[in-house]
């Protein structure tokens, strides 16, 4: 229906009157400034499928043809990508707020001790430097680390899920939230039952979510104390398999212990000793320790029930029943297990959105535009 140039729409069968919109007035104009219901008013735009297809529509091409080939000269790219997405959407969201560097005195997330040793901040940069040769200012980091990370599971043996796009990217850092609310490797259950559930997951996707501890490397750091000096006991931690801590042990040995003083007996303190620079040289366990090959997620919940978790943490899956009763399911059921996982990494890839007008997209990942 046509009245002088302009067309009637009418946007729900209870909303009256009709409103009248220029031809010319993009759909989502419409829709986000005009046919919202009043408590949707200052409601952001919701997240799309392709959401470049018009601004960038080789965006998601490239982003996953270079962790292609990032991932087939560095297997550290799959893991390094993985990890950056959970901290950085667990801290306000997925807004890329993880990946700004310090300004003007003013800590970054990046710096604070939970996020020491994590990784692949030049490999944003890279995937978003050829984003930037081919549509300048278009496409966000945000946006570039949910992709990049559903990349990096897919190329290591774990199921693909579908991901809108059109994150914006934030202005702020939060380095205290990152130092407060990322989880920690010493957390026993309920309190990691508790930090995930602030984010809306249930142990169900908790359990889930863990099973990405299925790549990379552990820093010996990080079980140290399990290793030689379980809680002050000068004993390793008893639930641990016999052979298994021996195997540990000859990958860290305690002489390391006097290398970096335990920063997980004191975990939110920065005791200086720990750069990220220094840590690709340091000792670490391999996830997949056995070499085992590709099998993402069964053979981390398999480890588990063998007493075999590197992280304390990960072994606390087995502490109640509750919780065990999904680790012993996602061993022996590999469908469901990619299933849920990547439902949860959807739901992961969704938190706090940062969408337009809100935010910005940032030209270099680590610096407000
Ligand atoms: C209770 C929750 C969690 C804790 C306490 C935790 C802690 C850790 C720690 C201490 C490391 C070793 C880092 C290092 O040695 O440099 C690590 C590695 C890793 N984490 Fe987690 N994590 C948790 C949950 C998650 C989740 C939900 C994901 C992703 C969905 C994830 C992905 C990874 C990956 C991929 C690595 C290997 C990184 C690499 O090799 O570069 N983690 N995590
Ligand atoms: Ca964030």
């Amino acid at each position: 229906e046509t009245k002088k140039g302009f067309r009637t729409i009418t946007h729900s069968p209870s909303d009256s009157p009709l409103i009248l919109v220029a031809p010319s007035m993009s759909r989502s104009i419409f829709f986000s400034k005009i046919a919202k219901k009043p408590e949707e008013i200052d409601d952001p735009r919701p997240l799309e499928y392709d959401f470049y297809r018009k601004s960038c529509p080789q965006a998601e091409k490239i982003i996953r043809s270079k962790v292609r080939s990032l991932y087939e000269v560095r297997s550290d790219v799959a893991p390094a990508l993985l990890r950056l997405v959970f901290h950085d959407c667990f801290i306000e969201g997925c807004d890329a707020s993880v990946l700004l560097d310090a300004v003007d005195g003013i800590d970054s997330e990046k710096e604070s001790p939970p996020n020491e040793t994590l990784k692949g901040f030049d490999l944003i940069d890279m995937i978003k430097s050829e984003l930037e040769e081919a549509c300048p200012g278009v496409v966000s980091c945000a946006d570039i680390l949910v992709l990049g990370a559903r990349e990096s599971v897919v190329l290591a043996g774990g199921p693909f899920y579908p991901l809108q796009t059109g994150r914006r990217d934030s202005t702020l850092s939060f380095s205290e939230v990152a130092t407060y609310e990322l989880p920690n490797p010493q957390n026993d259950l309920p309190q990691i039952v508790a930090s995930f559930a602030s984010r809306g997951f249930n142990e169900r996707e908790t359990v889930s979510l863990l099973g990405a501890h299925s790549i990379g490397t552990i820093h010996c750091r990080f079980i140290l104390n399990r290793l030689y000096n379980f809680g002050g006991t000068d004993e390793p931690d008893p639930t641990l398999d016999p052979q298994f801590l021996d195997l540990l042990r000859s990958k860290c040995n305690d002489s390391h212990t006097s290398l970096s003083p335990s920063p997980l007996l004191s975990p939110s303190s920065d005791d200086g000793s720990t750069s990220r620079s220094s840590s690709s040289q340091e000792p670490g366990v391999e996830m997949d320790y056995q070499g085992r090959g590709s099998g993402f997620g069964s053979l981390y919940y398999r480890g588990l029930l063998e007493s075999k978790g590197i992280l304390y943490v990960d072994q606390q899956l087995t502490a109640e029943e509750k919780t065990e009763a999904w680790v012993r399911a996602y061993a022996s059921d590999d469908s469901l297990f990619g299933r849920d996982f990547a439902r949860a990494m959807m739901k992961l890839s969704n938190l706090g959105l940062l969408t337009g007008p809100m935010g910005q997209v940032r030209i270099s990942c680590s610096k407000v535009a």
